[in-house]
């Protein structure tokens, strides 16, 4: 029996493989004779780019017109860098005119098998690959990329220009928020705390009296018979007075202290940290400088007062009775004084 191993193809059985395998593989296969000029081409190279078989003579002018016009200096630069020994690969992608007119990307990769005395190429191979494909997918890739990258951009931009304006409207808002809240705490006319805002403060200072077991007083008034200097002197004047009155007290209370019109004609102090003797002798000299102070051509005011200290169990509503009855007694007692209860 013979081995296997021993049967050696011979050279002709060598080259009919060979052509057999050529004509099977998609490839397209090429060798350059340089001293003959002749190319020869597999029949996958012609299949690949949609041409008749051997349509083309067999020299270098038909590879030279295949190559995409747009690709053809660059080829030539690396075939020469190759072929002249400055580079040591010929390995380059570009695009070939196909049958159909349309144009295949392919992988050329040759190598140079024999050179000739002086060192130039005399023999070479190489093989064209289909790379069209591929080179179509990078190129959508890309493209993709190229696309998110610039609604990336337009995305931190758009979030930079939306944070700008955001911040814009939100100062627009804490400004009229400031406003709105002003408005609604403050007395028209006078400009001093109103009746709401007034008892919110009464709210705090209970609160903070119970925690600290600190002291608090408060303090009622009413202008005296300001029906009278309404009725003498006109209701504007009425109004400027109501306006001077609180500008005097706003201006000798305390910081901590607060004033708030209850309504009409009648105001409120909140006194924290204060027990009821110093609160009496604080708002006594606030009657004393409204009874001295000429708010105009024969117009003088007087104030009634009703004080009060804040007792355990006391409220808003607690704390204004007991003041409300101090200056009733006040008034009874012949107005511009200071009863505490
Ligand atoms: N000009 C002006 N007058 C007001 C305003 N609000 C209330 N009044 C007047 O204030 C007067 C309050 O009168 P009362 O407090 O009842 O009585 P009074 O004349 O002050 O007398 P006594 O309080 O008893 O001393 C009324 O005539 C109201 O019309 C205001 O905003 N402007």
């Amino acid at each position: 029996m013979t081995n296997p191993e021993d049967q050696k193809p011979s050279s002709h059985d060598d080259s009919i493989r060979l052509h057999y395998i050529l004509d099977i593989i998609m490839e397209g296969v090429w060798e350059w004779d340089a001293n003959t000029g002749q190319v020869k081409r597999s029949p996958g190279w012609y299949r690949m780019l949609n041409y008749s078989q051997n349509l083309f003579p067999e020299n270098v002018l038909t590879w030279e017109k295949v190559i995409h016009p747009d690709d053809f200096e660059t080829v030539m630069h690396h075939f020469e860098a190759y072929t002249s020994g400055k580079t040591s690969v010929y390995d380059i992608e570009y695009r070939c005119i196909k049958g159909d007119g349309d144009f295949l990307w392919i992988r050329d990769q040759g190598r140079i098998v024999e050179r000739s005395s002086e060192g130039g190429a005399t023999f070479m191979v190489g093989a064209h690959s289909d790379i069209h494909e591929l080179k179509l997918a990078q190129a959508q890739l890309q493209a993709q990329s190229g696309l998110l990258d610039q609604g990336k951009l337009t995305f931190e931009q758009e979030v930079e220009k939306r944070t700008a304006e955001l911040t814009q409207v939100n100062l627009e808002l804490a400004k009229n928020l400031k406003k709105i809240e002003r408005l609604r705490d403050t007395d028209y006319l006078t400009s001093v705390y109103n009746r709401h805002k007034s008892e919110t403060e009464l709210l705090n200072e209970i609160a903070r009296s119970k925690r600290y077991h600190s002291p608090l007083s408060v303090a009622l008034f009413d202008i005296d018979e300001f029906k009278i200097i309404n009725d003498s002197f006109g209701h504007q004047n009425g109004d400027v007075v109501l306006q001077k009155v609180s500008q005097l007290v706003i201006n000798h209370i305390r910081e901590t202290d607060t004033l708030g019109r209850w309504g009409g004609d009648e105001f409120f102090i909140i006194l924290p940290g204060v027990s009821l003797l110093e609160a009496v002798t604080s708002i006594e000299k606030i009657r004393s400088l409204i009874a001295s102070e000429k708010f105009g051509e024969n117009l003088r005011v007087t104030c009634s007062f009703g004080v009060t200290e804040y007792g355990v169990g006391d409220t808003v509503s607690t704390l204004y009775k007991r003041t409300d009855v101090a200056l009733y007694k006040a008034k009874h007692a012949g107005r511009n004084v200071v009863v505490h209860y």
